[in-house]
C-alpha cells in the first residue's frame, strides 16, 4: 500500500462491530521481521482488545513503528500472522480500513496539499467524516487552513494527521508515537481526547511511546516490547498487585533451578544476587522464593519495571 492509497479509505458498507465473536480490533501473532540481515522482529504477539487504550512501550529501536506497520498490513512480516477485527492485515477490505485512523510517526502523506485542502479531499473518502471537529479542532489548534503541509513545523503536521485521523470517528485508533512533536499542552489535550474517545464511544486504541507518564494518563493496558518481542502486557490497574521485583541475594540464587515460576525478567546484581521480576494471574499465590529467607521483594511502579525488562 503506497502513502496515498493509505491515506485515504473508500467510502464502504457499515461493519457490524456489536455482532457476536467479532475479534479484536487488532492481533498479532509471533511476528518476525528482518530487514538488510537485521532481526527487528522476534516472534512478536500482541493483542489489543475492544475499547482498550493500549501503549505500547519500548526504547529506540524495539521495534515499535515496524510492528504497528505490520499490523496494519504497511510491511509484510517474514513470518507470523497480523489481523485487524479478524481480517487479515494485508487484505483489509474496504469495511474496515473505513473504521481505522492511523498517525504515522512521520506524517508525510499529501504534504504538497494545503492543510484545508487535504482535509477536505480525505473527508469525502469517509462516511462518518466530522466536518464540525475538523474545523473547530484546526482553530482551537491555531492551525492555517491555506498553509501547504510541506511548510508546516513537524508538531503542527503531526496535529493535522491527529485531526484527520481521528475525524472519520474511528472507531479503532492507531498512533505511532503521537506525543513525539507535541508541546506539553497539545500532548496533554490529545491524550484526554484519546481516553474521551475510548470512554465514550468505546474506540479501541493503539499507541506507542517512550513517556511513563502518558501511558499512565491515558492507557488502560500496557505492553512492553524490547529486541523485537512484547515481553510483557498487562492491565494498568493491576499492575502493582500482579508483578513483584525480587532480590534474591547470592546464596539463594546459586541454588535457583532455572526460571522462577511467572519470571518475564532477570538480572545479575553486583555482588551475585539477582534482581527477578515475577508476574502472577489474578488470584494466584505468589512462587515461594517470594518469601524465602534473604529474599526482599518490592511493588514496582510502572517506570520500574519498564527499566527492568527494557535493561
Ligand atoms: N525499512 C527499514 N529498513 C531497514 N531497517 C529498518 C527499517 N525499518 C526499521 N528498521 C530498523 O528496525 C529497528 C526497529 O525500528 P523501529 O522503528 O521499529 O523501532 P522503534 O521501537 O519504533 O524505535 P523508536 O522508538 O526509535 O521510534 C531499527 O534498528 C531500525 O533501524
Amino acid at each position: 500500500m503506497n502513502a496515498v492509497a493509505n491515506a485515504i479509505a473508500p467510502a464502504a458498507a457499515p461493519l457490524d462491530l456489536s455482532q457476536p465473536g467479532i475479534e479484536p480490533p487488532l492481533a498479532a501473532t509471533a511476528i518476525d521481521k528482518r530487514y538488510d540481515g537485521q532481526t527487528v522482529l522476534a516472534g512478536a504477539s500482541l493483542q489489543l482488545e475492544p475499547g482498550a487504550v493500549l501503549g505500547l512501550i519500548g526504547r529506540n529501536g524495539a521495534g515499535k513503528s515496524t510492528l504497528i506497520r505490520v499490523l496494519l498490513g504497511l510491511v509484510e512480516p517474514d513470518a507470523g500472522q497480523a489481523r485487524v477485527w479478524g481480517q487479515s492485515s494485508l487484505m483489509l477490505d474496504d469495511a474496515r480500513k473505513a473504521r481505522l485512523g492511523y498517525v504515522p510517526q512521520q506524517p508525510e502523506a499529501l504534504s504538497w496539499l494545503k492543510v484545508g485542502d487535504m482535509l477536505d479531499f480525505v473527508g469525502r473518502f469517509y462516511p462518518r467524516w466530522d466536518a464540525g471537529f475538523v474545523a473547530a479542532t484546526l482553530d482551537r489548534w491555531g492551525l492555517p487552513r491555506n498553509k501547504v503541509l510541506a511548510k508546516l513545523s513537524p508538531g503542527e503536521r503531526q496535529r493535522v494527521a491527529i485531526i484527520r485521523a481521528l475525524a472519520p470517528r474511528p472507531d479503532l485508533l492507531v498512533l505511532d508515537e503521537p506525543a513525539a512533536a507535541l508541546d506539553p499542552v497539545a500532548r496533554r489535550e490529545l491524550l484526554r481526547e484519546i481516553a474521551q474517545r475510548a470512554g465514550e464511544s468505546g474506540t479501541s486504541v493503539l499507541f506507542s511511546t517512550h513517556i511513563v507518564s502518558d501511558l499512565e494518563r491515558a492507557a488502560s493496558h500496557v505492553a512492553f516490547m524490547h529486541e523485537g518481542r512484547v515481553v510483557l502486557q498487562t492491565e494498568l490497574d493491576t499492575l502493582k498487585e500482579r508483578h513483584l521485583r525480587l532480590r534474591v541475594p547470592a546464596s539463594a540464587a546459586a541454588q535457583l533451578d532455572g526460571r522462577v515460576p511467572g519470571e518475564v525478567a532477570r538480572r545479575a546484581l553486583a555482588d551475585g544476587a539477582l534482581s527477578i521480576v515475577i508476574v502472577r494471574d489474578e488470584g494466584d499465590a505468589w512462587p515461594a522464593l517470594a518469601t524465602a529467607p534473604g529474599v526482599h521483594a518490592d511493588v514496582l511502579s510502572l517506570e520500574d519495571l519498564f527499566v527492568e525488562v527494557a535493561e
